[in-house]
């Protein structure tokens, strides 16, 4: 059993992250900043508030409870936000990752840092974890600079890339591209859907197993860990009003081109996640399955 420490806790992956961990049995120390947001109290979790831009809040909060290994989720996640706000996303991505490997390092932690497929520019797609990186907004570059600073850790690491998680979203916390589209579907509202984006999108529950696969096997190095089929968000439409019963003619299937977005997406991602699969275990369920399963409530 680990002592894990996770930041962004409040967040999309943090929330389910800190579920599964508990789960499997490990004790954790969710960090957030102001109160928590914990959708579920879950026994084994302690909830610490720490803004991770301050930089002693974490690093008393390491000293007191000694984790074996930090998660670090934390980061401001909305790419069109980095893109406007350069100077606060590199504080928050870059800056306040550095401190904390500087941390783990003091504590000997294991430390696993969760990236994104948007290090990528998305000319080739379906990235291996060898593939050169070459990110189009500032939030991939923000990424990248982190996971370079990270590889320099003096104690083991870990980075999973990790490509549009999707699942149930949390009250007050971020949509994600499953909830918007049942949700709009549902209510039978009209909504513009791309269909040259090419990712393979992630059941926010696979991710936080795949995580938890990576710590509890001390695996080091980069891991890719996403689903395994290829969708663009106007075919994942398409299964969901199928599945749903709805009009797919509700969604307008348009091109990227046709929003205006501060921040560049990368048009084909998508992850090889063969390495993954072979070498950790990590088996995720297909769409189908997990929509279903989401739709039946
Ligand atoms: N969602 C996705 O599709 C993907 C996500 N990722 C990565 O996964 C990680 C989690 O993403 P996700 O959960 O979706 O994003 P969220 O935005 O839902 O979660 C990020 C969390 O980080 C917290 N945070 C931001 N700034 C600070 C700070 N200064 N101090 C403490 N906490 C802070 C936010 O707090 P608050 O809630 O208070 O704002 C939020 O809870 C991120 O690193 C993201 O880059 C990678 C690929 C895809
Ligand atoms: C809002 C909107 C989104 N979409 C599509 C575009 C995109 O492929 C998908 C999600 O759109 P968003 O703008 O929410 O997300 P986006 O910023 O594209 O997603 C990224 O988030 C960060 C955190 C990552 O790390 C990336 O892996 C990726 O998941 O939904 C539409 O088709 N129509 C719409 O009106």
């Amino acid at each position: 059993m680990e002592k894990i420490l996770v930041t962004g806790a409040n967040g999309f992956v943090g929330q389910e992250l800190v579920q599964v961990l508990t789960q499997r049995g490990h004790s954790v120390i969710a960090t957030g900043k102001g109160p928590t947001r914990l959708a579920v109290e879950t026994n084994g979790v302690r909830y610490v508030a720490a803004d991770i831009t301050h930089p002693f809040e974490l690093q008393a909060i390491i000293e007191s409870e000694k984790p074996t290994a930090i998660v670090h989720c934390a980061a401001m996640s909305q790419v069109d936000e980095c893109e406007q706000k350069q100077k606060e996303a590199h504080n928050i991505n870059v800056e306040a990752t550095a401190r904390l490997v500087l941390d783990a390092e003091e504590h000997n932690c294991f430390f696993l840092f969760v990236s994104t497929d948007f290090v990528f520019d998305g000319e080739k797609g379906m990235y291996t974890e060898e593939d050169d990186l070459n990110p189009i907004s500032w939030y991939g570059q923000t990424k990248l600079e982190a996971e370079a600073i990270v590889q320099t850790a003096e104690v083991p690491w870990a980075i999973v890339r990790t490509c549009l998680v999707y699942g149930n979203a949390y009250s007050h916390g971020r949509s994600t591209i499953f909830s918007w589209l049942r949700d709009n579907l549902k209510a039978g509202r009209h909504c513009k859907v791309v269909d040259d984006q090419f990712r393979t999108p992630t059941y926010v529950n696979d991710l936080a197993i795949g995580i938890a696969l990576v710590l509890e096997q001390r695996k080091t190095g980069i891991w890719h860990i996403s689903g395994e089929e290829v969708f663009t968000p106007y075919r994942m439409g398409l299964a969901i009003a199928e599945m749903g019963g709805w009009d797919a003619g509700l969604m307008e299937r348009v091109t990227a081109a046709s929003f205006t977005q501060p921040g560049k997406r990368p048009a084909k991602t998508g992850f090889d996640i063969q390495k993954a699969k072979k070498e950790l275990g990590y088996q995720p369920r297909s769409f189908s399955q997990v929509a279903a399963q989401l739709l039946a409530g």
